[in-house]
């Protein structure tokens, strides 16, 4: 009986060893073709080719070559050469430019290019916080964080519309109300001031549970540094290749602009966030309506549960509410700006879009207010006519570019760690093999025809917001947005030049201004009540 026990135990260690060998042997050789896979990998990728190109100076690079004015043609102009991948050096470092929407899409998915390009104001000024300029761990965790809130905010609540739809139309009630009272009826007047104050304040609510009187100080110092920031950025440009240019007395200069508006914006979004942590501890719910509010809220649960506050720190906040503004307003703002210069210079679009007006959501005296959700999908061509205008003035024209986080591979070629990947929207959005007649404004290229009924059709090519990982998180807002001022302000007035204006005709535009978005030369409105 004792025999027979002790063989059985026998044979059960034998059978476990022969197991843990068998398994030992199976992991060993599969850490082999794995190390033999990535070694094999790696060698494929040492010998494969940078992506061809033009040569340059040394230490400069392709510098002196670049239309300092519109560098967007510049590379267009080279993606016609080199075709739809191609590498260059800007200084030190090496810029790969696509300029085919289906490789922007296969890159921008892949996790090894979802990091931004090592420039000087980038990583040396900003030094990776925030959202836009981070990456790696807490690039994810905030954009996650940030994603949510957004969606949060717009989803509709007990009472109906959403907080966020709400406050974008209350700032284009505003906006209208302003250009009625202000007198600007018939004669010529600039709207930027009034969309600027306007937009700004619908992105304030959004990020900073707080808006601005037109007259207030800080708003008005605010809304100069956000519009000269964007053109000392510019300016700065090629700081980002050659950071020892910042020591010339030319570029010192800017460098203490961009530097001091920093750190003063920063004391006063200190005072927002105190404020508003006042307001949480005296109202002591889980509820936020802004981002500042859902970051503190976000702050002290991670200190409840004991989490250590790596990431979610004071001076990533101050740096996400930075990013928030300023992504959300200027670009928005601007394409506001082309799509008035566009109806105004078509006539009979804006006709057919009032025409949608009128029999979707009724004339001024009916009063209703447009509603983007219900909306937007029954007025094809005011959809189309905003698509059209993102299309031809590619407010992004090249893109807001990514940096690779390891050496990889892409279209046969090999890109190193560390290159900047430059997606060529201003090539990619005028490609005529992609856009019949591309320098055409024809909102139709949009629409659609069924059962005598036009519905939008975008297509695949068509990413003003970018695409994959990092894709713009504020896409949703800027349609609303963007929609909802286009709209209202066609509901009130008819638009057109004064008389005497003759600088733009269809033909003959006046060279955008370029800083970090492509800007149009300024002009004069004149509004005609409906
Ligand atoms: C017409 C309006 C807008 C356009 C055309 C636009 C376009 C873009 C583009 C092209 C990117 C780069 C995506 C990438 O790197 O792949 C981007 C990123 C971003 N946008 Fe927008 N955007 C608009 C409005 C907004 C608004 C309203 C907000 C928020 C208030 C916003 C917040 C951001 C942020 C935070 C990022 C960085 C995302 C990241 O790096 O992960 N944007 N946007």
């Amino acid at each position: 009986m004792e025999e027979g026990v002790l063989e059985e135990e026998e044979a059960r260690s034998v059978g476990v060893w022969a197991w843990l060998s068998l398994s030992s042997l199976l992991l060993g050789l599969l850490a082999l073709l794995w190390l033999r896979f990535h070694s094999q990998q790696r060698n494929r990728q040492l010998l494969l080719l940078l992506p061809p190109g033009p040569s340059g100076l040394p230490w400069l690079g392709y510098l002196p070559w670049i239309d300092s004015r519109a560098p967007y043609e510049t590379f267009a102009e080279l993606s016609r050469r080199y075709g739809r991948i191609y590498s260059l050096k800007l200084g030190d470092m090496l810029a790969v430019f696509i300029s085919d929407p289906q490789l922007v899409r296969q890159a921008f998915s892949r996790p090894v290019f979802s990091g931004r390009a090592p420039l000087y104001l980038t990583h040396g000024i900003m030094k990776g916080h925030g959202l836009i300029c981070a990456e790696g761990e807490s690039w994810r965790e905030h954009r996650r964080f940030v994603m949510n809130v957004m969606k949060q905010l717009g989803m509709a609540g007990r009472r109906g519309a959403s907080v966020m739809e709400s406050r974008v139309m209350a700032g284009v009630l505003e906006f209208v109300h302003c250009q009625v009272t202000d007198g600007g009826v018939g004669g010529g007047v600039d709207l930027v001031p009034g969309l600027r104050h306007c937009i700004g304040n619908i992105i304030n609510g959004v990020v900073f549970g707080r808006t601005y009187a037109a007259d207030d100080p800080t708003w008005i110092w605010l809304q100069h540094l956000l519009d000269q920031g964007v053109k000392q950025v510019a300016v700065a440009g090629p700081i980002n290749f050659l950071p020892v240019l910042r020591f010339l007395p030319s570029y010192r200069k800017i460098m203490s602009f961009i530097l001091d508006g920093q750190a003063e914006t920063h004391r006063h979004y200190q005072e927002i966030i105190d404020q508003r942590q006042l307001n949480l501890s005296a109202n002591q719910g889980p509820d936020y309506t802004s981002v500042v509010e859902a970051y503190l809220l976000e702050m002290q649960r991670r200190q409840s549960a004991g989490i250590p506050p790596e990431t979610f720190t004071t001076v990533q906040l101050h740096h996400v509410l930075a990013d928030m503004f300023g992504a959300g307003t200027d670009t928005a703002l601007t394409t506001i700006k082309w799509i008035v210069l566009y109806l105004i210079l078509y006539p009979d679009v804006q006709e057919r879009i009032h025409e949608e007006i009128e029999r979707v959501v009724g004339q001024l005296d009916q009063g209703r207010i447009p509603c983007y959700a219900t909306d937007a999908r029954r007025m094809p061509w005011t959809e189309a006519t905003i698509c059209e205008v993102q299309r031809l003035k590619t407010i992004l024209p090249l893109g807001v570019p990514h940096g690779t986080l390891q050496d990889c591979e892409l279209a046969g070629y090999r890109i190193p760690k560390g290159a900047m990947v430059v997606p060529v929207w201003w090539a990619m959005n005028l490609d005529p093999t992609l856009w019949p007649e591309p320098l055409q404004f024809r909102p139709e290229r949009f629409l659609e025809e069924e059962e005598e009924k036009w519905r939008v059709e975008k297509p695949e090519h068509f990413l003003p917001f970018q695409c994959g990982r990092r894709m713009c998180i504020g896409d949703d807002l800027g349609r609303t947005l963007i929609f909802l001022f286009t709209v209202t302000l066609l509901q009130h007035f008819r638009l057109s030049f004064p008389p005497q204006f003759t600088d733009y005709s269809a033909t003959n535009f006046p060279q955008p201004d370029y800083g970090f978005t492509l800007v149009p030369h300024p002009y004069p409105v004149a509004l005609h009540p409906r």
